[in-house]
């Protein structure tokens, strides 16, 4: 939701520094619900113009149908007593008939509208989650994403679309039935507004406008409540979600955790069902009980208004057949439809978390883009402050005087720092956990833009490039790169999304990608090969090792290379490898041409073995290079490298009468700057 409330909203009107009064409040609370309509109401186009135009004809008719049989059953009413005494009874029979067709079309059609909401509030949610995703994995700089305020506004939206609440399409889809209510309040009125009299009409509109009223601004104010505890919501949703995840439950069953876990849900539960519940009493029990009086009173007043028509005689049987009837649709707008209200309402408060997020999202890529113009840019991390290409080959990419933190009030994670990655060599970056250096591939992933100092590529400020442009240009694997329950072949084709137009060439490009990586070793193996999904769980489908996993995912890198990707960028890529996968790694991926003339690579690891053959190495200490050069020379230099790779190895060379080597402290305890 977007925790945005009638008073917040209020507020927003109101003098700084001053409560506006209670008229202001008011005032502002019916715009922000009529906004709040309009929003809903400018979604229809997206199901579709002639089923809207369809479905609003039915709604009319399905209006109508019960006020025709109003009508007609008037009519049999006040033609009863003339044939009972002996008079001709085709015409009863007639209307008769005909009362029981409208009934039997009124039967017939109201499933017909049943399909149309259905199709609607699909239609409408399929654009309404092609924007989350355009939001989420476009729009919203990766920072976004780690605000908790957007991350609520985000989670009650997916929320939404999971089912787990109604949705956008809900609440579209209900205006249909809704339109079908309306056309028979207001014909109700107007069928007794004529036979009984004006007046009688009016006050019976005016009932139940009043009570409708009353009862939808209860159901708002409570929405709006349940809104305001899109946090709570969210943890226990992820407690939820940690319960049944097939990873946890393993630790779940093998810790006993499961009372722990039971009893963490419930109290959590509680805690924001708690202040609902007494929210919901404190917002609808008494005004529920201040309308109820007053749809009391206006039905009675109706009823006294007709029973004195009838008793002067003013009313004859068709006029009183009609009255009594039409009343019944009035009386009926004193509890809440079920199938329209409570989906308008939260399907509302859906989109409405949807908005937010997406306004959060682009307001944060402009501040991003915005704040570093010149110097850096979202790119994913916001819109594309350059809309350039960026030139299939370059010489150097520097980051230059580059810091960074996470959040405005947080620790520098990087401080002043410089580095140069030179077109056809490898770089290796060492450094304690926490030193900055999976953030520093972030930014030049451009997931997030340096708050001060800026990336070049031969000079040009990478801002200056489309952002996906710039991504082509990188074969990047995270430490905590993605596993997907897809077929190997998806598996790797993910590292060149623009090869997918031909399938052909990517199956080709990604067989020897596979092969390059050493891959092969493990797809072989696969009961259907490229084809078999991996994960256990899906039929032939087989899960993985990690170091399995590894290799999949240095093939998917290497497919990106081969595809144009011009900086390979492996972040802990040996972690998980086998002795002689890491053996071989250095040939496949670092030496000189490896992976094609001209491609920088980097390399992320904590494994000196891995690290020790680069080019040039760069040890990251406080969030700047703090030593560089290969390995010969660092050691002879005796610093922060010498240090740990002694650490290392010594590891390796334990006397036999000797215990393991000793563990520096300041070795182990300094880590990024705070
Ligand atoms: N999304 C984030 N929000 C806030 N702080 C973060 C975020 N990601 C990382 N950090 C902080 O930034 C610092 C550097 O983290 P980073 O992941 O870059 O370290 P690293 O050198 O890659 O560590 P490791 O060797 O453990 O992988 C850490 O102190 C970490 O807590």
């Amino acid at each position: 939701m977007t925790g945005r409330t009638d008073e917040q909203a209020a507020d927003a009107t109101g003098t700084p520094g001053r409560r506006p009064g209670r008229v202001a409040r008011a005032g502002a609370s019916f715009r922000a619900g009529v906004g709040r309509w309009a929003a809903i109401v400018r979604l229809l186009p997206q199901a579709g113009a002639p089923l809207v135009a369809g479905g609003l004809v039915l709604a009319v008719v399905l209006g109508l149908l019960p006020l025709l049989l109003i009508v007609l059953l008037g009519r049999v009413l006040f033609l009863l007593p003339d044939v009972a005494a002996g008079g001709a009874s085709d015409e009863l029979v007639r209307t008769f008939v005909a009362a029981v067709v409208v009934l039997v079309a009124q039967q017939a059609l109201a499933p017909f509208q049943t399909g149309v909401v259905e199709v609607v509030a699909r239609r409408v949610d399929e654009h309404c989650v092609d924007r989350l995703l355009t939001a989420t994995l476009r729009d919203a700089p990766l920072a976004t994403l780690d605000d908790a305020a957007a991350l609520d506004l985000l989670a009650d939206a997916r929320a939404a679309f999971a089912r787990h609440n109604l949705s956008p399409g809900d609440a579209v889809a209900a205006i249909l039935p809704l339109v079908s209510r309306y056309v028979q309040l207001l014909g109700a009125a107007v069928l007794v507004g004529v036979v009984v009299s004006p007046v009688t009409g009016a006050l019976i509109l005016a009932t139940a406008v009043v009570v409708r009223y009353g009862n939808r601004r209860g159901l708002r104010r409570f929405g709006e409540m349940w809104g305001s505890f899109a946090a709570s919501r969210r943890s226990t949703g992820y407690l939820r979600d940690l319960a049944t995840t097939g990873v946890v439950t393993k630790e779940v069953r093998l810790l006993g955790l499961l009372d722990w876990l039971r009893e963490r849900l419930r109290a959590e539960t509680l805690e924001h069902l708690r202040p609902l519940w007494t929210g919901r009493r404190r917002i609808l029990f008494w005004p529920f009980v201040g309308y109820a009086v007053v749809a009391l009173a206006g039905g009675g007043a109706v009823l006294v208004l007709v029973a004195v028509d009838a008793g002067s005689g003013g009313l004859d049987l068709f006029a009183l057949g009609v009255a009594l009837q039409a009343l019944l649709i009035p009386m009926r707008f004193g509890v809440y439809f079920p199938d329209a209200d409570v989906q308008t309402q939260y399907g509302m408060l859906s989109h409405d978390a949807l908005v937010s997020f997406e306004e959060s999202a682009l307001r944060a890529g402009g501040e991003a883009g915005g704040a570093r113009a010149g110097a850096a840019a979202g790119g994913a991390a916001g819109g594309d402050a350059g809309a350039g290409g960026c030139p299939e080959t370059f010489g150097v990419v520097r980051f230059e005087d580059v810091s960074f933190r996470y959040s405005d009030d947080g620790p520098w994670v990087l401080r002043h720092l410089d580095l140069e990655l030179v077109a056809g060599r490898s770089t290796a970056i060492v450094g304690l956990n926490g030193a900055g250096k999976s953030t520093l591939v972030k930014l030049l992933a451009r997931l997030y833009a340096p708050t001060e100092g800026r990336i070049t590529v031969d000079g040009v400020d990478v801002t200056a490039y489309a952002s996906a442009d710039w991504h082509r240009r990188l074969a990047l694997i995270f430490q905590d790169y993605v596993r997907l329950e897809l077929p190997a072949a998806d598996n790797v084709g993910w590292g060149a999304p623009h090869l997918h137009d031909d399938p052909e060439a990517l199956a080709a490009a990604v067989d020897a990608a596979v092969r390059a990586a050493g891959a092969d070793v493990v797809v072989d193996r696969l009961p259907d090969g490229m084809r078999t999904t991996l994960a256990s769980g899906y039929p032939g489908g087989q899960d993985l090792s990690g170091g399995q996993w590894q290799r999949v995912a240095l093939a998917r890198a290497l497919l990106a290379v081969g595809a144009g990707a011009r900086v390979l960028v492996l972040d802990e890529p040996t972690a998980q490898l086998d002795v002689r996968a890491e053996a071989e790694f250095f040939d496949r991926f670092l030496a000189p041409g490896a992976v094609g003339d001209g491609v920088t690579s980097v390399v992320i690891s904590h494994r000196f073995s891995t690290v020790r053959p680069a080019d040039r190495i760069v040890v990251l200490e406080h969030g700047r290079v703090v030593e560089q050069g290969d390995h010969d020379e660092l050691v002879a230099l005796g610093g922060r490298y010498a240090e740990l790779f002694e650490l290392q190895a010594s590891r390796f060379r334990v006397a036999p009468d000797a215990g393991p080597a000793p563990v520096s402290d300041a070795a182990l305890t300094s880590g990024g700057s705070r």
